[in-house]
């Protein structure tokens, strides 16, 4: 169990002072209260040697004594404990928060949003509860049960030895249910995550449940899952009850004990009542730190349980990051971009692009359209490495794009991603991420250039309506201009539009790319488009097929090819007059 709670020895040794005052506190209070039965005892055996005023006074003021310090160690061990195991939460929290938000976004294709909510909620609190309560309480019970020995032996050996008999039975038991709990909690954390997740997906597909009108069908298998995680929850809690009512008839029988041997010991005037009394007291003391031994251990397999679904994610090395080939210096980028012979895959999937050949020159424009899957999203999103090429296959500015430390690297890009998203936040800070210092002014002029400005201006709030959950829900196409607005704002050397402009029509298309030309003179743009309106003014225009450059040029260059660029032309140009006759 030690091995796995080893992800949190850094947390443990940055508090240890706390720790450190917390052991001190929890010796001092269980070495304090040790005293109240010896007091008692005396007090007892006084009573049968003539008791006076002052004696009475004297054991009371020591009995008030003991209670103030007794009172004040366990405020500052409670305090001390507890309050290092909500720093030690705090920091867990903001390191896995940390870690989470470097991961590449193909960390979370592949693990559910639900699942790592709720390692970060649910195992968190478990871990907290083990760091604070759980080793509280059994710091407590094995500094009282050593404190409380010596004087239990002192009055009786043989007492001591019998009425402890069945406490190594008790600890064999919490053992035994130790591990069933471990067990069985493990198997409801995961199908707590999979319920989260669950739900999660129907919060966020909320309106294509509803237009599949599926959601008497999702309300069911929610149940299904809800209904299986209540059931191994109750198979906890059967375990649980029976194994409070056991330590508890285990420490009935010690009381037993100690009353039949301790009865007889004082008939044989081997002790004396005081002592005998002493004794008892001792032993209620301990039933309830005996007990929490049972809770104790189930807090310590629900916290070991839950810190290796934590340290899972803080182990998790984000796949694209700062390697030893960057140069801190390198930068800033100019805005030239080289593939060469690029050949990409998805992990061990097939070739998702292969020998692709390009040049864009800083301060030209690319256009890249293609059949849906041809591979245009994978190509530009390698520039930005949302996703990494072998290495000498990008360049930028003719370096390596590894040489640029990734901050630098992003920096000088503006990516408009072909799926928007919106924070619910007002329309200033969704236009203004990534500048936070960015001037009301300047957040109009690249909301003018995206062409979004006066249909804000005209919300009642105007840049400051918020967006999404908590404000107004937004076009599709009003969405994608925003998202134009956030990158032309960045001021990048690099500007990519991932098919930024399918939700707007055709005119708005024009305008924006008229602002955009001369926002972008003497940078890189980069877009990738189905219409070739969108793609006919580039410096350049690439054909994707399965992967492969089908044809490079311009678009009188590509016309007079005669190629699918063509085609698609022609195919677009019939459509355009359909549409205008109909
Ligand atoms: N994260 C990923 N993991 C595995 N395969 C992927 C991933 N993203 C894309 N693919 C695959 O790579 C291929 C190219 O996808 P990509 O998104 O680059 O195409 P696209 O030309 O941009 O398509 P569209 O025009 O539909 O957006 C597709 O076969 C797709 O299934």
């Amino acid at each position: 169990m030690f091995d796995r709670l080893r992800p949190l020895a850094p947390y443990l040794k940055r508090y240890w002072p706390s720790l450190a005052w917390g052991s001190v506190s929890t010796i001092l209070y269980n070495v304090i209260k040790v005293m109240i039965p010896l007091v008692i005892g005396h007090a007892i055996d006084d009573m049968q040697h003539g008791l006076t005023e002052s004696k009475v006074m004297h054991h009371g003021l020591r009995l008030l004594g003991i209670a103030v310090l007794s009172a004040v160690f366990l405020y500052t061990t409670r305090q001390v404990t507890i309050g290092a195991s909500r720093e030690i939460e705090f920091d867990l929290r903001n390191d896995l928060f940390a870690n989470l938000e470097r991961q590449p976004a193909s960390f979370y294709h592949t693990h559910r949003t639900g699942d790592i909510m709720a390692r970060t909620t649910n195992d968190l609190s478990a871990v907290r509860q083990l760091l604070g309560p759980a080793i509280m309480y059994s710091a407590n019970t094995i500094v009282f049960t050593v404190a409380a020995l010596p004087f239990m032996y002192r009055i009786s050996p043989r007492l001591t030895f019998i009425a402890f008999v069945p406490l190594p039975m008790a600890s064999v038991i919490v053992q035994v249910f130790g591990n069933r709990i471990h067990r069985r909690f493990e198997r409801i954390q995961a199908m707590f995550s999979d319920i989260s997740a669950k739900a999660q997906e129907n919060f966020a597909g909320a309106r294509l449940i509803r237009a599949f009108a599926q959601e008497e069908a999702e309300i069911e298998k929610f149940e299904i899952a809800n209904r299986e995680y209540i059931g191994r929850s109750l198979h906890l809690v059967r375990l649980m009850a029976m194994l409070w009512p056991t330590l508890e008839f285990m420490l009935g029988i010690s009381l037993m004990i100690t009353l039949l041997v301790g009865g007889h010991e004082v008939v044989s005037h081997q002790i004396s009542v005081g002592q005998f009394t002493s004794f008892n007291v001792y032993m209620v003391q301990l039933t309830f730190p005996m007990i929490a031994v049972g809770w104790v251990v189930n807090l310590f397999q629900r916290g070991t349980a839950s810190i290796v679904r934590i340290d899972e994610l803080l182990k998790q090395v984000p796949a694209i990051q700062d390697g030893p080939e960057a140069v801190a210096s390198a930068g800033p980028v100019k805005g030239g971009i080289e593939f060469r012979g690029l050949t990409f895959a998805y992990g061990d999937g097939p070739d998702v692009l292969k020998d692709v050949d390009l040049t864009v020159p800083a301060g030209t424009s690319l256009a890249v359209v293609g059949p849906t899957g041809s591979g245009k999203s994978t190509l530009v999103g390698l520039i930005a490495r949302l996703h990494d090429a072998k290495p000498g296959m990008v360049l930028i500015d003719d370096a390596p794009i590894r040489e640029y430390p990734l901050a630098t690297l992003r920096e000088g890009i503006g990516f408009v991603p072909q799926e928007t998203f919106l924070f619910s936040t007002t329309i200033h800070q969704n236009i203004a991420f990534g500048v936070p210092d960015a001037t009301v002014e300047q957040v109009k002029v690249a909301a003018g250039i995206a062409h979004i400005r006066t249909e804000i201006e005209e919300f009642p709030k105007g840049f400051e309506t918020m967006v999404g959950e908590r404000g107004v829900t937004l076009s599709g196409g009003q969405k994608q201009r925003t998202s134009i607005a956030r990158a032309v704002l960045r001021d990048p050397s690099i500007l990519i539009l991932d098919d930024a402009l399918a939700s707007v029509d055709t005119y708005t298309e024009e305008q924006i790319l008229g602002g955009l030309r001369h926002v972008m003179q003497g940078r890189t743009t980069v877009l990738i488009s189905h219409r070739i309106s969108t793609a006919r003014n580039a410096d350049q225009i690439a054909v994707l097929d399965a992967g492969r450059v089908v044809e490079l040029g311009t678009h009188d260059q590509l016309l007079a090819m005669n190629g699918p660029y063509a085609e698609l032309f022609e195919k677009q140009r019939l459509e355009e007059e359909l549409a205008v006759t109909r």
